[in-house]
C-alpha cells in the first residue's frame, strides 16, 4: 500500500471550495466526489480533477430499481472515473444490470469502465440502529458480509465496508475483491457521525485496499499537516525504515 491509496472526499458545497481544497493538498492523488458536490456542481469537477491527473471516486451510491440504476451507471461510466458506488441492497437484478451498464457506458464514451463497488452497510449505522431502527434481524458483521458476497456473486469489483468488518470480508471474498474503507479515524480525530471506526493503521492491517479519510484532514485547521501526520503514522507502522509502506 502507498499514500496513493488514501482517498480524500471533496465534501464541500461548491466548485470554488473544491478547487481550494485540491490546491491546498497537492500530495493527494485520489479524490472522492460525493452527493453534495456532484448535486451542486454536476460533472465539471470531474473534468477539473482529470485535467490535474487525479484519480476519481464518484460516490453517488445509487439505489433504485434495476432499469433506473442501469441508466445512472451508464451515464456515470461515461465520465471516465476510477470508482463508482451503488448499494448492495438494490438486490441482485439491479447489481447485475449495473455491472453490464458500466461496461456499455464506458465503451460508448471510449473510456475505461470504473470499478463498480457496493456499499455493504453505511459506516454511520450502529449495531443498535441496524436491529432497532432498520429491524434487520441478523448480526451486523454477518449482514455486511452477506452484502459483500451478494455484490461479488453479481459480478461487482468490490465493496465499501467499515474497517471493523474489513478483515472478515477480506477472508471470505479473497484478495482480488477491492475493499474500500471509510469511517477511518486516527486516535486524535473526532468520530463525528461515524459509528464503526478504526485507525488508518488498523484498517490497513485488517486488509483494506483503500482508506477514505475526510474530516480528520479536510476539517483540520491545517489540512496539509493532518495529511502528513496520517501518512507518517502509517509509514511508522508499516515501514520503520522510512520508505513508503508496503505495496499490497
Ligand atoms: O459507508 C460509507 C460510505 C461512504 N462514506 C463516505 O466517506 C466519507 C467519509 O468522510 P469522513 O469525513 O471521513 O467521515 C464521506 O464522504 C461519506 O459520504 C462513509 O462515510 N460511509
Amino acid at each position: 500500500m502507498t499514500n496513493h491509496q488514501i482517498i480524500v472526499p471533496l465534501d464541500v458545497p461548491d466548485l470554488g471550495s473544491a478547487i481550494a481544497l485540491v490546491d491546498k493538498l497537492p500530495q493527494v492523488t485520489f479524490w472522492k466526489v460525493g452527493l453534495e458536490l456532484f448535486t451542486s456542481t454536476g460533472p465539471t469537477i470531474l473534468e477539473i480533477l482529470k485535467s490535474r491527473q487525479k484519480r476519481i471516486f464518484l460516490d453517488l451510491k445509487f439505489h433504485d430499481i434495476p432499469n433506473t440504476v442501469a441508466g445512472a451507471c451508464r451515464a456515470a461510466a461515461s465520465y471516465g472515473v476510477d470508482l463508482l458506488t451503488i448499494h448492495s441492497t438494490n438486490g441482485k437484478d439491479a447489481l447485475k444490470a449495473a455491472t453490464e451498464a458500466v461496461q456499455v457506458g464506458a465503451e460508448k464514451a471510449g473510456t475505461k469502465p470504473p470499478k463498480l463497488i457496493a456499499i455493504t452497510l453505511l459506516t454511520s449505522i450502529s449495531t443498535r440502529q441496524l436491529a432497532f431502527e432498520l429491524k434487520i434481524p441478523i448480526e451486523l458483521p454477518e449482514f455486511a458480509l452477506q452484502m459483500a458476497l451478494l455484490a461479488q456473486e453479481s459480478g461487482l469489483d468490490g465493496a465499501v465496508c467499515s474497517p471493523q468488518e474489513v478483515g472478515q470480508l477480506r477472508e471470505s471474498c479473497g484478495n482480488d475483491f477491492l475493499l474500500v474503507c471509510p469511517g477511518v479515524r486516527p486516535t486524535w480525530a473526532e468520530k463525528g457521525d461515524q459509528k464503526r471506526s478504526l485507525t488508518p493503521s488498523q484498517a490497513i492491517k485488517a486488509g483494506a485496499d483503500y482508506l477514505v479519510i475526510g474530516r480528520p484532514i479536510t476539517a483540520a485547521p491545517q489540512p496539509e499537516l493532518a495529511w502528513q501526520k496520517i501518512t507518517e503514522e502509517l509509514n511508522e507502522t508499516y515501514n520503520p525504515t522510512g520508505n513508503e509502506f508496503p505495496v499490497s
